[in-house]
Order: C-alpha cells, then structure tokens, then sequence
C-alpha cells in the first residue's frame, strides 16, 4: 500500500465477500486517503461494484477488517455509512427528472422552518456548494434536472453528495456517458473534490482518466487485489496489465495472487 499520503481516512484489510457459493471478494484491500483521488480498477466481473457496495453498508462483508478515521468500524447499511461521512454518487445518479437542482440536492433532507420547508436557506446553500466546487456551468438552480446535460447532471450528483459533510465520495464510473468536453469538466471536478480536502474513489474504466486525476490505483483482478499503487509511478500499460493478467512487471504481487494468475 502507498505510504506517502499520510493516515488514511479508509482502511480495509483481508475483505472477503460471497454470495453463496460464489466467493466474490477474497483478501481484498484498500486505503483511501482525504486530499487524494484513489482510482478503483478492475475487469468486467473483478469486485468493484461488490466491494463499493460493502464500504457503503448495502452488503456486509463477510469478514476483514473496515477502519474509518482511524476507528475500527461495523457497517452493515447505508445509512451508517452516511453517518460516517461516505457518500456513492452511482451511475444511475438517482436524480428526478421533475425537480430542481435544489429539490434534488435536498431531497429526503429537505431543511424545514417550523412546518415549511425554508426554500432560501436550501438555496443558498446549493449555490455556496456549486461555487465552492468552482462550477459555473449551472445557469440557476432552479432549473429542472431534465433540461441539463448529463455532465450537468453528474455535476448536481456530485455537489449533493459533497453538501453533507462527508469525508469520503465515491464516483462510479462519472464520465462513462459523456462526451469530450463534459468528460473534462467532470475531471476537473473530481480533482477538485480531493483538493478541497475530501478523500475520494473513483471507479473507472478509462486509463486516461485514472492517470489523468488519480493518486493512487487500486486494481481489483478475479476478486482479490492484484495491487495498489501510486499513480505517479505507474504507466496505463502496467495497469492493464494488472487488470487483465493481475500482474505487472514492475508491481510487486501477493504471492497468492501471483500464483492465481498464473494457472
Ligand atoms: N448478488 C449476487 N449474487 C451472486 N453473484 C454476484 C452477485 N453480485 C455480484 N455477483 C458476482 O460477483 C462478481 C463480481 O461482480 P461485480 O459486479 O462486483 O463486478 P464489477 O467489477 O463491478 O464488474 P462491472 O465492471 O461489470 O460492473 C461477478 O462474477 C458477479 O456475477
């Protein structure tokens, strides 16, 4: 695991994971640290959505060890891992069409005054945390959430799940249904998350991407972690290369790992 990025703000250590007798996660690791993009690498099949659905509590895992801020914890639903500070943005995004951008950033959270909802302080706080996410592609928050972009839309999933003070979010596969120019700005956002001091896992299938905003590369290969390492030192051919065979050259690999890859 990489030292050099401090205390991580996640820790999970020997995760294993099965449905029935379908053994999922085997020995999976992981650390996540505030300030830092951590990519989440893997093929069709390799863990990812099972291992991010066990950090956000929809599954529990079968055993390992789950550390948050340092504490050894037990989550076993979402609504826990909320209340650690874990928001997912999933790649549904799981925003209404019908309402505003406010309505969505609030929506089951809504700030009430008395029996009415208080409109302009949910407002001003939507706008505060566009701008403190610097983004200026929104015209108001008022408009409906049909008539945006889908990078506008990945935009107002992103700066909900930031509105609840969370410490770590999780983007599954953001730009997966954009197009150049929106890919980059969701990019530049992602980047911007991590330097406003959040720890964030960005899952995703372009190396680009990963190389372009990531600290840090986890790569998930048949359910185990074939390895995380440092982004600055690593090259998109390595990471293939672990992706696809769970072995690089130049990353040295758990034996157990190395063995499984072999046969
Ligand atoms: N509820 C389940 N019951 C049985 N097997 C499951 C279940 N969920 C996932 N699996 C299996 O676990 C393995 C890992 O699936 P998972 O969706 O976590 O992979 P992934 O890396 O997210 O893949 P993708 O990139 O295609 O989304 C697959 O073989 C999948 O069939």
């Amino acid at each position: 695991m990489t030292e050099s990025f401090g205390e991580p703000v996640l820790s999970l250590r020997a995760i294993n994971k099965s449905f029935g007798a379908v053994h999922v996660l085997k020995d999976v690791g992981l650390d996540a640290w505030p300030g830092r993009v951590t990519a989440l690498v893997g093929d069709n099949g390799a863990g990812k959505s099972t291992f991010v659905k066990g950090i956000a509590g929809i599954y529990s895992f079968d055993s390992g060890e789950y550390r948050f801020d340092g504490q050894s914890v037990h989550v076993s639903s979402p609504k826990q891992s909320a209340a650690l500070g874990i928001e997912v943005v999933y790649q549904d995004l799981a925003l209404c069409d019908n309402l505003d951008v406010v309505q969505n950033m609030f929506l089951g959270r809504e700030i009430k005054r008395g029996i009415t909802l208080d409109e302009v302080t949910m407002e001003r706080r939507a706008e505060e945390t566009l701008a403190g996410l610097s983004v200026r592609t929104l015209k108001s928050v008022r408009m409906k959430v049909s008539s945006l972009s889908g990078g506008q839309r990945q935009t107002v999933a992103i700066a909900k799940a930031v509105l609840w003070n969370s410490k770590l979010v999780i983007l599954d596969e953001p730009t997966a249904a954009l197009g150049v120019a929106q890919t980059e700005q969701v990019l530049q956002l992602v980047r911007r998350l991590a330097d406003n001091g959040l720890a964030v896992i960005l899952i995703s299938h372009n190396m680009n991407d990963v190389l372009r905003v990531s600290d840090s590369v986890c790569a998930l290969y048949l359910g185990r972690t074939a390895a995380q390492i440092p982004a600055a030192s690593t090259t998109s051919t390595q990471i293939v290369e672990l992706i696809t065979t769970g072995r690089s050259g130049d990353v040295g690999l758990p034996a157990d790992v190395a063995k499984e890859a072999t046969t």
